[in-house]
């Protein structure tokens, strides 16, 4: 029996309106029309779908309040069936440019293995940058475990401009990290993942689905102009990250590991593969590796003996303990931003102008600048230059892997060990003995 038999008599719009009027927002004490959550209400028949804008909530909550608003509709007398669906959010289209190669920078986050905390410290990488007054955008290329949108309270579905081109979701935490930032006040933090497109379904997509898909969003996303673009990639050398790296030209990598024998050996192989396709490598998370006791304060190793990641040719640039805030907030909270977030996007930064500065050594030859045709002149001359076994270096403004050849040409021979590596995207170096 409805709880609205005395009032059949009313028309089915009025009752089904009185019943939303007794939803709370659980975020005000207020109804759902006085909060503003109600777009639409429209009613074919039996029918009654409610468009409601529950954006603004955590996943959890606004799950709730959907639920408490079908319940409410569905106990007024002659509805058949209740719908509540997400209301279109409009969203600002102005001054938007499509593409990835709009952000001034790109940062790949990379894991060997799946749950060492790569999309945790993707995302805190971000909020630290956007906290400290970059723009940024977070692209959640984890595409068979879209979880970005879940770390950073935000949900779907993504809006589309007037060509069609999808539109980024807004996870700027404009009030967040008073007192703990540097520069003039956060900047913007936009997202956007096919966990926004397609709110619950894990996604199957392989191969040359998943190239497409990607694909498509690299190009086609409107993006508001970032800073800089972090992408946080699903674990492992698979399709997605081949594409990430066909598809954009990334600045740098990061590389989450726990500090666990087996994750660092696999961390070895994954950053061999960004090496080979001219990534600069920034360095590497350390993740987990310790917990530090509430009770006590006391900070314990979780992994015990050597640190392997000693072993890797590549700096450190944190090691992030296991803690509950890192657990359950890696957004910056009121509070502030966390201070493992604050050293971590110091640490990135100060990689990256490190790696942006070129120091050539003095017997280095530089070839930055020179005319294609006086390169093997000045290639020739510094190493007819040098005496047997000494090193020989060249710094350049494109891949140098010709200059092998012509060496070896030039000693009728082999070279033992010739070793080049992309220092930034304008500067490549390589290395050699004479023999
Ligand atoms: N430093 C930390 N302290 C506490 N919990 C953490 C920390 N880092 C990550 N976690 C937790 O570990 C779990 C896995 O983290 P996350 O989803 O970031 O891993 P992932 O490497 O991106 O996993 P996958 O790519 O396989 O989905 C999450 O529950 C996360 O909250």
């Amino acid at each position: 029996m409805s709880s609205e038999d005395t009032t059949t008599t009313e028309p089915l719009s009025d009752r089904v309106e009185a019943a939303l009027r007794k939803v709370r927002d659980p975020d005000a004490d207020v109804n759902v029309f006085e909060a503003g959550l109600i777009d639409d209400v429209r009613i074919d028949g039996g029918d009654v779908t409610v468009q409601a804008d529950l954006s603004e909530f955590p996943p959890s909550e606004g799950q709730a309040v959907t639920s408490t608003m079908m319940r409410a509709v569905s106990d007024v007398d002659g509805v058949e069936r209740a719908h509540v669906e997400q209301a279109p959010r409009s969203v600002d289209t102005q001054g938007r440019e499509v593409g990835v190669e709009r952000a001034d920078r790109v940062i790949a986050v990379a894991s060997a293995k799946g749950g060492v905390g790569k999309t945790t410290v993707a995302t805190t990488l971000a909020c630290a940058l956007a906290a400290d007054g970059d723009d940024v955008a977070l692209f959640d290329a984890d595409i068979h475990g879209p979880n970005v949108p879940e770390l950073l309270s935000v949900s779907g579905p993504v809006q589309s401009d007037e060509d069609g081109h999808p539109v980024p979701v807004d996870a700027s935490a404009s009030d967040a990290a008073d007192g703990k930032t540097s520069g003039d006040g956060p900047g913007d933090l936009e997202v956007m993942s096919v966990g926004l497109m397609n709110d619950s379904q894990p996604l199957a997509w392989r191969g040359a689905m998943a190239h497409d898909a990607l694909t498509e969003l690299f190009e086609e996303t409107a993006w508001a102009g970032p800073d800089t673009l972090v992408i946080d990639l699903p674990p492992g050398t698979g399709d997605v990250a081949l594409t990430t790296l066909q598809e954009v030209r990334v600045d740098g990598v990061v590389f989450v590991t726990t500090p666990f024998h087996a994750a660092v050996s696999d961390t070895h192989r994954s950053l061999q593969l960004f090496e080979e396709n001219e990534v600069p490598v920034l360095g590497v998370v350390s993740n987990m590796g310790e917990f530090v006791c509430d009770a006590c304060g006391e900070h314990h190793d979780l992994f015990d003996g050597d640190d392997p990641i000693d072993a890797l040719d590549a700096p450190v640039l944190a090691e992030v303990p296991f803690t509950g805030e890192m657990q359950s907030h890696p957004r910056p909270t009121p509070d502030g931003v966390p201070d493992v977030a604050l050293e971590l996007g110091a640490a990135v930064g100060g990689r990256i102008e490190d790696i942006w500065t070129v120091e050539v050594p003095e017997h280095a030859v530089d070839l930055r600048g020179v005319p294609p045709e006086k390169r093997r002149d000045r290639v020739r001359e510094a190493f007819e230059g040098i005496g047997s076994g000494e090193r020989f270096e060249v710094v350049s403004d494109r891949n140098p892997g010709p200059v092998r050849e012509f060496l070896e040409d030039l000693i009728d021979g082999k070279l033992k060990g010739f070793r080049v590596k992309r220092q930034n995207p304008d500067t490549w170096r390589c290395r050699t003995e004479k023999p």
